[in-house]
């Protein structure tokens, strides 16, 4: 058995971008080559914590905010165990970004990832079928829709996924953590 290496502190790459951008996709893959590597690696997402630890969160501004601080807080506790902990959430509100990086840094260095695809191709992807409802009304506060994605100013990376492979972004976000890592 492979023995899992853990960090003295922890890091969290924090991956926000809209519905369909690839932030999962990306997130799962990276973390499964942590794991090979032997590190203890989570990926905690917004379909996960919802259903699981956050079932009555809704999708106004506030109920987002109530949630994504619940989050902050939850990542906290694993990022201080050594975790490597990648998170993806829409998380659209540069204010609430901020609020959650303030709770985390605290505990583990955290890095803002910025996982960019135009709504159009995300509306093109709708992995979900969720933007088909959502244009059609059956989905109120969507993001992208009825609901605004606020671009981050700033961010520590940039995951292009109209431009770029899945791999070339798995290999993008894997390189930079190795090197969070041995920074360390
Ligand atoms: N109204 C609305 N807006 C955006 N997303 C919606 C909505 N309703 C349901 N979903 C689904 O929920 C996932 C987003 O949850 P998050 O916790 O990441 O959202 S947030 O950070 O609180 O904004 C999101 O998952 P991803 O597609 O993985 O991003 C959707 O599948
Ligand atoms: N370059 C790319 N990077 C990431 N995902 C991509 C890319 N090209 C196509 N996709 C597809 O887009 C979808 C993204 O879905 P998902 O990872 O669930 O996004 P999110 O978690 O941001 O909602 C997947 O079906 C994925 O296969």
């Amino acid at each position: 058995m492979i023995k899992m290496k853990c960090l003295d502190k922890g890091l969290v790459f924090w991956l926000t971008g809209l519905s369909g951008s690839g932030k999962t996709t990306i997130g799962n893959l990276v973390k499964e080559r942590l794991r090979k590597e032997g590190y203890k690696a989570e990926i905690i997402d917004g379909d996960w914590f919802r259903q699981n630890i956050d079932q009555n969160a809704g999708y106004t501004k506030e109920e987002r905010r109530k949630h994504l601080i619940r989050v902050a807080n939850f990542v906290k506790i694993l990022a201080r165990n050594g975790v490597i902990t990648i998170c993806s959430f829409v998380s659209p509100y540069e204010d609430v970004r901020n609020e959650v990086k303030n709770i985390i840094k605290s505990e583990a260095d955290f890095y803002l990832i910025y996982v960019k695809c135009d709504l159009e191709e995300c509306i093109k992807r709708d992995p979900k079928g969720l933007y088909k409802k959502a244009l059609k009304g059956e989905i109120k506060n969507f993001t992208g829709i009825d609901d605004p994605y606020e671009e981050p100013k700033e961010y520590d990376l940039l995951l292009d996924t109209v431009n770029n492979s899945i791999e070339e972004n798995v290999n993008k976000l894997y390189e930079f953590i190795n090197k969070k890592i041995n920074e360390k």
